[in-house]
C-alpha cells in the first residue's frame, strides 16, 4: 500500500482511494473508492467472486491492498492499523462462535482477548445478552443455537468492545425471512445509535431496507453508487401510472400526455419516467392546466435486481418486462 498520510480532520467513517488487490494474476479491486459518511449504513453489492469480503478484508486491516490509500474512522490503515482495529468490529459469513461455549462463554471470552477486567467483562455479557434477548440461553452451549440465533450472538461478540464501526459481511445469509427482520432491527438500532455499519449482501432487498448509500461492485471497479432511489432511476423502465375514474377523464389526459399507454378496461394511463420529482411535476401540472382530475398517481421504479442485473452483466433482464416481479410499484 502506498504511503498515507491521515488528513486533517479525516472523516471518522470511511474512505478509500484507488485501492488495488490482485491474487495472482487475477486482478480483484482495480481501483475501488469508498466513501462512507459516519453514522450511515453503506452496502456493497456484487456477485459472486467480485470482491466484496476482499474489500473488508482491506478495510478491517486484514490484509493489505496492493496500492491505494484509506482511512478508516479517521485512522490511516496503513500508518495505523491498530488505532482502526480498536474502533472496529467485524462480522464474517462464518459466525466466529465458538459451539463448544455457551453464549455467555463466548461473550466473556471476547471480553477476555480485549482485556477488560472480570467484572466489566461480565457486566457487558450481560448487558449484551439482554439487549439481544439471549439471557434465557446465557448458560446454553452455542452449538444448540439456531443460524438466528448464532448470528444475533456474533454480532453482539462484535459489540463488546463498543466499535464506532462494524463491518458486517453477508450478516443474514442463510437465515430465514423472520431472522433477517430481527437482525435488520438489530442493524437499525446500532445505527440509530451513531455506529457506522458497512455491509456486503447478496440481497438486495437488504440493500433496499437497510442502506443509506448503495455501491455496486464488478470486475474490480464500482460500477454504481448511490442511493437505492438513485440507483434505480438509472436504468430505464420506470413509469407514473395515473388512474381516472371515469372515460371522459381518461380520454382528455390521453390527449394531453401524447406518449402515454392507454388501458380503457382500468381507465389508467401509463407514461414512461424516471420517477423524478421534476417528471411528476410536469405530468401533475399538464393535468391541471387542462383541469383533469386523477383519482391516483403511482410511480413505478425499477427495483434492485434489475438495477444489478443491468450493472453487473449477469443477465439481460429488462425493467420495461413491465410484471409484478420485475417493476416494483412505489405508492407515493
Ligand atoms: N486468498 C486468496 N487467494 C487467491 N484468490 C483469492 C483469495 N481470496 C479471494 N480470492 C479471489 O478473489 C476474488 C474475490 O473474492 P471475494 O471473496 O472478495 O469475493 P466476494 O465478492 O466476497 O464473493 P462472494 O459473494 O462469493 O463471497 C475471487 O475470485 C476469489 O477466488
Amino acid at each position: 500500500m502506498t504511503a498515507t498520510t491521515q488528513p486533517a480532520g479525516a472523516s471518522k467513517g470511511i474512505n478509500a482511494l484507488g485501492l488495488r488487490k490482485s491474487y495472482g494474476e487475477k486482478v480483484v479491486l482495480d481501483g475501488v473508492d469508498l466513501q462512507v459518511a459516519p453514522g450511515t449504513i453503506f452496502a456493497l453489492l456484487g456477485p459472486n467472486g467480485a470482491g466484496k469480503t476482499t474489500s473488508v478484508q482491506i478495510l478491517s486491516t486484514l490484509i493489505s491492498a496492493d496500492e491505494g490509500q484509506a482511512t478508516v474512522a479517521g485512522h490511516s490503515l496503513e500508518q495505523d492499523p491498530d488505532a482502526v482495529r480498536s474502533e472496529i468490529g467485524v462480522t464474517g459469513q462464518f459466525a466466529a462462535v465458538d459451539g463448544l461455549l455457551t453464549a455467555e462463554e463466548n461473550l466473556e471470552l471476547i471480553a477476555d482477548l480485549l482485556h477488560l477486567d472480570k467484572a466489566e467483562g461480565k457486566r457487558r455479557a450481560a448487558e449484551l445478552l439482554e439487549r439481544f434477548e439471549l439471557t434465557d440461553v446465557a448458560q446454553k452451549s452455542a452449538s444448540n443455537f439456531s443460524g438466528g440465533m448464532r448470528r444475533k450472538l456474533d454480532l453482539a461478540m462484535t459489540l463488546v468492545g463498543k466499535p464506532s464501526i462494524i463491518f458486517l459481511d453477508e450478516p443474514t445469509t442463510g437465515l430465514d425471512p423472520r431472522s433477517r427482520r430481527t437482525m435488520w432491527q438489530m442493524i437499525r438500532d446500532l445505527v440509530a445509535g451513531g455506529t457506522t455499519i458497512f455491509l456486503t449482501t447478496q440481497y438486495l432487498e437488504e440493500a433496499d431496507q437497510l442502506a443509506d448509500r448503495i455501491a455496486v461492485l464488478d470486475g474490480g471497479k464500482i460500477v454504481a453508487e448511490g442511493t437505492a432511489d438513485e440507483l434505480k432511476r438509472r436504468i430505464p423502465g420506470g413509469y407514473i401510472k395515473l388512474r381516472f375514474d371515469d372515460a371522459r377523464h381518461l380520454d382528455a389526459a390521453a390527449h394531453t400526455l401524447s406518449q402515454a399507454t392507454r388501458n380503457d378496461e382500468d381507465l389508467t394511463l401509463q407514461i414512461p419516467s424516471d420517477g423524478s420529482i421534476p417528471a411528476l411535476r410536469q405530468v401533475l401540472d399538464g393535468l391541471e392546466r387542462s383541469g383533469i382530475h386523477a383519482e391516483a398517481l403511482t410511480v413505478h421504479t425499477p427495483d434492485l435486481d434489475d438495477v444489478f442485473l443491468a450493472l453487473t452483466g449477469q443477465g439481460r433482464k429488462t425493467a420495461t418486462t413491465d410484471s409484478a416481479t420485475a417493476v416494483k410499484e412505489t405508492q407515493r
